[in-house]
């Protein structure tokens, strides 16, 4: 399976491959720390954490670089407005950015390079683009010089003829447009104005210009060319098209392979943005109660390159969704005991493995095989049968011990060696027969094929394996034609647990373009049947389907799930089936605190006890100090 991304540069959908085979270098345009964060920069994260973890799901080496603007206009203005610093300004929001994407489950990138840190580098970038020609200072500032690159616009399909012709109606000429050879021409660096933060350079004291931090940043941290170089569809022109123009004026190389873009989240149709004041801050939704994982679908179940429009309505609707995925999240926690889960079961999930691509292969070379042809062709024919699902009931029961009493006639004629390979397989599946008759007919076999080749035990093997097929189909057919309702459940279970490859749909829809959208219907989907069967489950005693393939389905959404980073904590079930959660602990602690304070010792003992019986220590502290607890 191919993953196919659309890239904004060649403005069509082309096969992901990366430089190196199985890395992934990606830069993703940060903020502009000068305010908290809004919905629109939740979004621009969310997806790219998103792209990211599905990446590393695809068994990628992924780094991921993303930077902080510390030095801008707008910082500045900001600092100003409030008598304090930029640097106070930024680390101030910096902070905030941390705790803001925490809540919303957004992974920590590699590395966060900050203008500040990198001014190094952009004076180098700066220099080098004056050596080749393709800078020139003007009375403390440097400026790039845009027709010198031929290729400006090839990025956002721009012309500067065109650029040039709306550009005829600006009224306004800004102050460095008077030091610019061209009026396409942008700032590389500003030369100090009274009362700002400056930095020493050749060209005098000043600051950088906003994009050669990214284009100095991408090549201090990442290289030349890097994979995938991300941002909204905002930065698109002039922000990227400039990067471009910059690293690859110095290097001759392309920046980036695939250029990516997110769509912007809107109101009334306009971007949601600080400077249009139209905006709502992560920290106010939060506020409001909206879950972050709420907010994590809001902005997943749209295709990430088209705008979204933020209404009430979509977050409640985002809400209502949510719940439906939580509900199968904490299915387990619900209903796991019942269905005689253990603990162990909910605390080792099987592994959401993606089906096989290139990547993995690429990366991850399989080891030489030891085994001979024949244990290979024995192992081969055997797939299927272990893959099958229990689904099929006493049918599948009766194949599955005709299979194994077959490997055990097999076994009579082969080595130790491989006996011991087939019974690591047979194994891992249920419904194994007594291992005496396994001997028993094993022994049988060492007789009859004591004069066999191994070629001969092979076809021996297929034509049981035929014969038993032949049983099954026979068997299927009787079944069929009964058709009673027991039948139709087998049916349905079978049909639940083989036509949906949910993984496979999944990973489908992803590959093409990183369709969240048609993902996350597939974890809809099993969410909806984990509903139904906890339904049936309660109201009256027994699921439809299989307990031990719904925990396999269980799983599946768990893991799923977490490749778009939704993930739903069983303490904020009150129905949690471990116990009390942490708020209510807390609560209850609080009561009877109450309780002591109004000398009430009776019911503050009778509180202790109710918690002792949940396993809960509580411990007073000296003289009017907090209560702690712990778990015993
Ligand atoms: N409304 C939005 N929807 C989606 N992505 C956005 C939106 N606004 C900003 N972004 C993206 O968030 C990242 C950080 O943007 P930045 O800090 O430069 O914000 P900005 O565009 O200056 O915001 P504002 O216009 O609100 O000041 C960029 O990749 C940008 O494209
Ligand atoms: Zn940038």
């Amino acid at each position: 399976m191919t993953l196919n991304l659309y890239n904004t540069l060649t403005r069509s959908k082309e096969p992901f491959e990366p430089l190196e085979p199985g890395k992934v270098q990606m830069y993703y345009c940060g903020v502009t720390v000068y305010d908290y964060c809004h919905l629109g920069h939740a979004r621009a994260c969310i997806v790219w954490d998103a792209v990211r973890r599905y990446l590393q799901w695809r068994g990628y080496d992924v780094r991921f670089v993303q930077n902080f603007t510390d030095i801008d206009d707008k910082i500045l203005n900001r600092a100003r407005e409030e008598n304090s610093s930029m640097e106070e300004v930024a680390e101030r929001y910096i902070q905030a950015y941390f705790e803001d994407m925490k809540r919303l489950n957004v992974k920590d990138a590699d590395e966060y390079p900050r203008a500040t840190h990198t001014l190094d580098g952009i004076k180098r970038l700066i220099h080098d683009l004056e050596n080749k020609g393709f800078a020139y200072p003007a009375e403390g500032d440097v400026y790039y010089a845009v027709r010198k690159f031929p290729e400006y616009g090839k990025l956002s399909g721009r012309k500067l003829e065109d650029l040039q012709a709306g550009a005829s109606g600006r009224v306004e000429v800004e102050e460095e447009d008077t030091k610019k050879q061209d009026p396409f021409d942008f700032a590389l660096w500003k030369g100090a104005k009274e009362g700002e933060p400056a930095w020493e350079s050749n060209w005098g004291s000043g600051r950088p210009g906003w994009h050669i931090e990214c284009s100095a940043m991408v090549r201090d941290r990442l290289g030349e060319t890097i994979d995938i170089h991300a941002g909204g569809a905002d930065l698109i022109f002039p922000h990227h098209e400039n990067e471009i123009a910059q690293s690859e004026a110095v290097t001759g190389k392309p920046l980036a392979t695939f250029w990516l873009h997110n769509g912007m989240v809107t109101v009334n149709g306009e971007k949601m943005s600080k400077s249009l004041g139209n905006f709502i801050t992560i920290r106010e939704l939060l506020e409001r109660q909206t879950d972050p994982m709420a907010m994590r679908l809001f902005v997943l179940t749209a295709q990430y390159r088209k705008p979204i429009d933020f209404s009430e309505d979509a977050i409640a609707g985002a809400t209502n969704g949510w719940n439906t995925l939580k509900e199968g999240l904490l299915f387990c926690y619900q209903h796991g005991s019942k269905l005689g889960w253990t603990e162990a079961d909910l605390t080792n999930p099987t592994k959401v493995e993606p089906v096989e691509t290139e990547v993995n292969q690429a990366s991850e070379p399989k080891p030489e095989s030891n085994k001979s042809v024949w244990q290979e062709t024995l192992i081969q024919i055997l797939q299927p049968f272990l893959k099958l699902p229990q689904a099929y009931g006493e049918t599948v029961k009766q194949y599955k011990e005709l299979v194994f009493l077959t490997i055990a006639v097999a076994l009579g004629g082969v080595s130790l060696k491989f006996a011991s390979e087939v019974l690591k397989i047979a194994s891992s599946v249920p419904f194994l027969p007594p291992i005496f008759e396994i001997i028993g007919i094993g022994i049988t076999g060492r007789y009859l094929f004591k004069t066999s080749t191994r070629e001969m035990l092979v076809q021996q093997v297929r034509s049981l394996i035929q014969t038993v097929d032949s049983k099954i189909n026979a068997s299927e057919e009787i079944v069929s034609e009964a058709a009673t309702q027991e039948q139709e459940v087998v049916n349905e279970e079978a049909e639940n647990y083989i036509t949906p490859n949910y993984v496979e749909r999944f990973q489908t829809a992803l590959d093409d373009d990183f369709n969240f959208a048609e993902g996350l219907a597939v974890l809809f989907e099993i969410a909806k049947h984990l509903r139904k069967e906890g339904n049936l489950l309660v109201h009256q005693g027994k699921t439809e389907t299989n307990p031990e393939i719904l925990k396999q389905q269980w799983y599946t959404l768990v893991g799923l799930a977490q490749i778009l980073g939704l993930e739903a904590q069983p303490d904020e079930d009150n129905t949690n089936a471990n116990g009390l959660t942490d708020a209510e602990i807390e609560a209850l602690v609080e009561q009877r605190q109450e309780a002591r304070n109004a000398k009430d010792f009776a019911e503050a003992d009778r509180i202790r006890d109710e918690l002792e019986a949940q396993g809960i220590i509580v411990s007073d502290g000296k003289a009017g100090g907090k209560t702690r607890w712990h778990r015993s």
